[in-house]
């Protein structure tokens, strides 16, 4: 603790008050199996741009690392955490900047689109035709991007015009309301609270119980399958592509909702300028800068990426480097695996974090959408289908025998983009305990059907092979809802999960 900014009192032996000065934050990070419990006393607070309301009690589970920032000075009750200090040193007023930035050019969009005269603010303003904001987040592992994203959407959406700006989340090792493994966006209409690191960007329809979901977020999902951009970079850019031009799409219709803008999280692969990944990189962001059709990009803390980024696209739109936050917590490996884990067991079964020791269960939780006598479980079917009910491809991989086992002569070339048929029947399929992605129906009509369909299919939902019984042709898979499967069309990745 750097002992500035805050005084501390204890209530009981399982609580603890923090007064915070304002412009001052309390950080919190969480060991595994522990639940930590904050309610706002007095002033007020917010986390990752969410506003705590007063009173009520927040709680927090699955090694969830996050911080209650103040801008006034507030007090806060908190029980048990696993880790915690103030800091006064935090990068808010920069991020607060960046949102009114934003803010005045959805403005400005919103009045152009009502064909309102321009205000006395927009004077000077050379912008003949003013565009929302659809910002691109940039920046190295462990820099803070989505959490930026987050509080910028969150800022977005308390302004109290009714703004329901896009988050898209383009990193497939985080996963964001599906599962790991997808990229998705979602118009957001209200802020995303934060709980747990398995619901980081807030709750998706489909993981939560029907009496919530008026809370819940319904994503736009695309299904890639590996955590890592350099497994498979060519499928990756399309994804983006198909993705940028399906939220096109809805806002053709949806006037009020592209005044928002968009705000796009990106993964760290984007920003590392070194390795195998360094070659495709460059490819994904203008990428992402076309399908999103970006109009300003922040870096977060990274000069040279900001250099670069500046002599690419400094001539069309703006490039702002932003300050990395020094709470930003360094994820190693395991625990990004763990979190893909709380993931899937969370899209699955819901979340239902046991309050911490010496709190009531009949007090007023909030914290995203869990309360204490409504705990988010939800069940799971677990259904058994015959191997010629469930069409599932694998992209651009061979479940290859040795190049030596092929005629001589014979070269096999698979490219990345074609999707290959995988029999379950196969020793070596690699369906057992594999994540698949539900795709969305392909084309009715037999003539507008194209070989790689597949790729262009948005997926609507997900589900588990828990068991494969070869002799009998079928498969026991585990999925979040009744539904049928025959029929149905199914990608496979390289993501496993057990319970
Ligand atoms: N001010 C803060 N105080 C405490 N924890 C924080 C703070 N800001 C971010 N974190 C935590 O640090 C971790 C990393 O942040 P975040 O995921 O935003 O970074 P990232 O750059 O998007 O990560 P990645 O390397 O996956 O691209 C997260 O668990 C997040 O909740």
């Amino acid at each position: 603790m750097d002992g500035r900014g805050h005084t501390e009192v204890n209530v009981d032996a399982n609580t603890r008050q923090w007064n915070l000065d304002p412009c001052t934050e309390y950080r919190f990070e969480l060991d595994p199996g522990t639940t930590l419990a904050i309610k706002l006393i007095y002033g007020h607070a917010e986390i990752f741009g969410a506003e705590l309301a007063d009173g009520a009690t927040y709680l927090f589970g699955l090694e969830c690392k996050a911080a209650v920032y103040t801008w006034q000075g507030c007090t806060i009750e908190i029980s048990l955490p696993s880790t915690e200090y103030v800091s006064d040193e935090t990068p808010m007023h920069a991020y607060a900047n960046v949102h009114l930035a934003l803010e005045q050019m959805r403005v400005r969009a919103l009045r152009a689109m009502h064909g309102s005269p321009p205000s006395s603010d927009d004077e000077g303003s050379a912008d003949a035709n003013p565009e929302p904001p659809r910002v691109l987040i940039l920046g190295p592992e462990n820099s803070g991007k989505t959490t930026v994203a987050k509080i910028l959407v969150n800022y977005a959406v308390r302004t109290g015009q009714e703004w329901t700006p896009m988050l898209v989340n383009t990193d497939p090792g985080e996963g964001g309301w599906a599962v790991p493994g997808a990229i998705a966006a979602t118009p957001v209409s209200s802020p995303i609270q934060t709980s747990t690191p398995a619901t980081r960007l807030g709750c998706a329809a489909s993981s939560a119980p029907a009496h919530l979901t008026s809370n819940a977020l319904l994503p736009l999902a695309y299904w890639y399958g590996h955590a890592e951009m350099k497994r498979n970079p060519l499928l990756m850019d399309r994804l983006i592509r198909n993705l940028g031009e399906n939220v096109a799409e809805r806002w053709d219709h949806d006037p009020e909702g592209r005044v928002a803008g968009m705000i796009v999280d990106t993964p760290a692969s984007f920003a590392a300028s070194s390795g195998a990944a360094n070659e495709h990189r460059h490819a994904l962001i203008k990428a992402c800068v076309d399908a999103f059709r970006i109009n300003a990009i922040l870096v977060v803390g990274h000069e040279k990426l900001n250099v670069e980024m500046q002599r690419t696209y400094g001539n069309r739109m703006a490039v702002v480097k932003i300050p990395k936050s020094g709470g930003v917590v360094e994820l190693d490996a395991s625990y990004r695996d763990r979190v893909r884990k709380y993931q899937l067991q969370n899209y699955m079964y819901g979340k239902a974090l046991q309050p911490p020791p010496g709190l009531s269960t009949k007090t007023h939780l909030q914290g995203g959408e869990q309360t204490a006598d409504q705990t988010l479980n939800l069940a799971p079917v677990s259904s058994i289908v015959g191997f010629g009910d469930l069409t599932i491809y694998r992209i651009g991989e061979e479940n290859m025998a040795p190049t030596s086992a092929l005629p001589i002569g014979a070269t096999r070339v698979v490219s990345e983009m074609q999707p290959l048929l995988v029999d379950p029947a196969q020793p070596g399929c690699g369906l057992y305990n594999a994540v698949l992605a539900l795709l969305s129906s392909p084309n009715p009509d037999e003539s507008e059907r194209y070989d790689e369909e597949i790729l262009d299919l948005p997926a609507v939902g997900f589900i588990v092979v828990t068991a494969l019984d070869i002799p009998n042709k079928r498969m026991t898979v585990l999925s979040p809802s009744q539904g049928s499967l025959v029929g149905r069309t199914a990608v496979v990745g390289s993501f496993e999960w057990q319970e």
